[in-house]
């Protein structure tokens, strides 16, 4: 996919007072240009989505971009109600019995479902106008509130599922009041959460259901609600203090739970089983969910990474941070003569299943170990190491510190596989995926001071680890979020050119430190990074007890 410059979409070369009233006129384009510069690229077998992004959108013709996002609602909306009927599905809906998911939907008609969502998101903007957007866009807020109070007073499985139940009913069955109760079920109730059939009568709709029945939604609201919400509240008086936001004991999360300089998140957690239980639960809700099925990396035929050579020799994967080692348990599953390694905190090795695996011949090859990625690889001369969901949970200074550990380990010729979103250039993204992804990466600013990265990122994450890290780049399997991100050791290679690129980029560096090259990006033992037992630098990573974090 090309690269989308924004330097000549929003800068003017010239300098005469009309050239520039009219480059602002352009500039005031610039955002429906850039959703329709996704909808260009990614589109273009759909007709009407294509049709409504070739619509030329300057503020005079505002009229013909919502007329051309309408009909490109209707146009999609009839694709998808027909495949729904052709299939006989029910049509999507908010009564109590309605399904609570869209079935697996074939390529064509999942695009048409989120151009559905993006246009009529844009279409709204353009009904609500700038001033209006912005004024109500900063209340959404109220909304997690409101689902967020449903959720931890369990009104869900108050309401029976089949019938209807009277506020003053209802009432007796919680702490809330009667004015705090009815206020936050009808605020739900705007958001289609529970719905008021006649005065002072709750009833469910099918989203209400879905918190009855799906205790890892319910976490997930929890943990979001509960954890992030207040999280978020606090990263502007964290970003205050501490404006370098790379520690794990100065993010807003500290500042929200009173544990600055104190402790990460993850130890907070392993102090309180039943909030690190929530947030697993809630983490197992995302990561099973659409668009990030492990099977993205394991099947070949899903664009997954072929492991074939490493097989017919026999070679060993580790897991670093591989939680209960599902991941290897499908790979094993796949590959028949390989050897894994799963390594993870004492506490998550000993509470893994055993046998791993029913199937002997798999459960043989894995092997459960703990260990603490702060400290030096104790895993030697392996072919792969990997890191999914692990290297986003930290800041530069520790993720440096956690490629540097694995170096006294290395073979040459040794992968490094990282397994996590890999941001592209704004506009790049699908709408949908860019907003999961933008909004992922402001949670582990909010929870972690840690971040998601680019490509350029990752580069210089390796190359700031060591320059025997040899950068192969990143891929992403077609309608997987997440990216395979590669790099090989080669001490032999130091000096040359990195495969595959011409000249390394040079990334925005979100960390000074981390620009400024590995010396100064070395993690010492600090109040905020305290050295643990064994002198490692390791309390940085989260410490032991965090364990069951994801
Ligand atoms: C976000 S989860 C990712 C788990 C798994 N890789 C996956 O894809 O779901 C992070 C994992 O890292 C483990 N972990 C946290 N700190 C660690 C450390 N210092 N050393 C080893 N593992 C650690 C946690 O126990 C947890 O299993």
């Amino acid at each position: 996919m090309g690269k989308f410059r924004l330097s000549s979409f929003f800068h003017s070369t010239s300098s005469s007072p009309s050239a520039d009233a009219e480059a602002k006129k352009q500039n005031r384009q610039s955002f429906s240009a850039l959703s329709a510069s996704f909808r260009h690229k990614d589109a273009e077998t759909n007709g009407a989505a294509a049709q409504a992004s070739k619509t030329e959108t300057s503020p005079q013709q505002s009229t013909s971009r919502m007329v051309a996002l309408a009909r490109s609602i209707t146009a999609e909306t009839e694709k998808l109600e027909a495949y729904m009927k052709a299939n006989n599905l029910p049509m999507p809906g908010f009564d109590v019995d309605a399904p609570a998911d869209f079935p697996h939907l074939p390529e064509d008609v999942q695009r048409s479902r989120q151009e559905i969502i993006y246009a009529t998101k844009e279409l709204g903007r353009l009904a609500h106008g700038p001033r209006e957007s912005v004024r109500w866009g900063v209340w959404e807020f109220l909304d997690v509130l409101a689902l967020t109070a449903v959720n931890h007073y369990g009104l869900a499985k108050l309401v029976p599922v089949d019938s209807t139940i009277t506020l003053v009913e209802l009432q007796t069955k919680t702490t809330l009041d009667p004015i705090n109760l009815a206020r936050l079920l009808r605020m739900a109730m705007c958001n289609g959460i529970f719905r008021e059939p006649s005065p002072g009568v709750i009833a469910h709709t099918a989203a209400s259901r879905v918190l009855a029945e799906d205790d890892d939604m319910k976490a997930w609201v929890g943990f979001n609600g509960e954890d992030i919400f207040r999280a978020s509240g606090h990263v502007l008086q964290a970003l205050q203090a501490y404006p370098e936001a790379t520690s794990l004991t100065r993010a807003g999360f500290q500042f929200a739970f009173d544990t600055v300089d104190k402790e990460p998140m993850f130890a907070t957690f392993g102090k309180d089983p039943e909030r690190a239980r929530r947030m697993g639960r809630a983490m197992a809700s995302l990561t099973g969910g659409e668009g990030y099925e492990p099977s993205y990396f394991v099947d070949v035929e899903k664009g997954g990474y072929d492991f074939s050579d490493l097989d017919a020799a026999g070679g060993t994967f580790v897991d670093i941070g591989g939680s209960h080692g599902f991941m290897c348990v499908d790979l094993a599953n796949r590959y028949k003569n390989m050897k894994f390694v799963v390594q993870d905190l004492q506490k998550t090795i000993d509470s893994a299943p055993k046998p791993i695996s029913p199937d002997p011949q798999v459960a043989e090859r894995i092997t459960l170990l703990a260990h603490d990625f702060f400290t030096e690889q104790v895993t030697k001369d392996a072919d792969v190491y990997f890191f999914r969901w692990i290297i986003h949970n930290y800041s530069t200074p520790y993720a440096i510190r956690i490629l540097k550990n694995l170096i006294p380990a290395l073979k040459p010729g040794a992968r490094i596989i990282i397994n996590d979103h890999c941001l592209r250039e704004p506009g790049q993204e699908n709408p949908w995926d860019e907003r999961v992804m933008r909004r992922m990466d402001v949670v582990m600013l909010a929870l972690l001071n840690a971040q998601e990265r680019t490509e350029a990122e990752f580069r210089e994450l390796f190359a700031a680890a060591d320059e025997r890290f040899v950068f192969k780049g990143v891929r992403r399997p077609k309608g997987c979020r997440m990216s395979i991100v590669e790099a090989v050791w080669q001490p032999e290679e130091v000096g040359k050119a990195d495969e595959g690129t011409s000249a390394p980029t040079v990334a925005k560096a979100r960390t000074p430190a981390a620009a400024a090259g590995p010396e100064a990006t070395e993690v010492k033992p600090t109040m905020e990074t305290p050295a643990t037992e064994n002198g490692a630098a390791a309390a940085a990573s989260g410490e032991p007890k965090a364990d069951e974090a994801k």
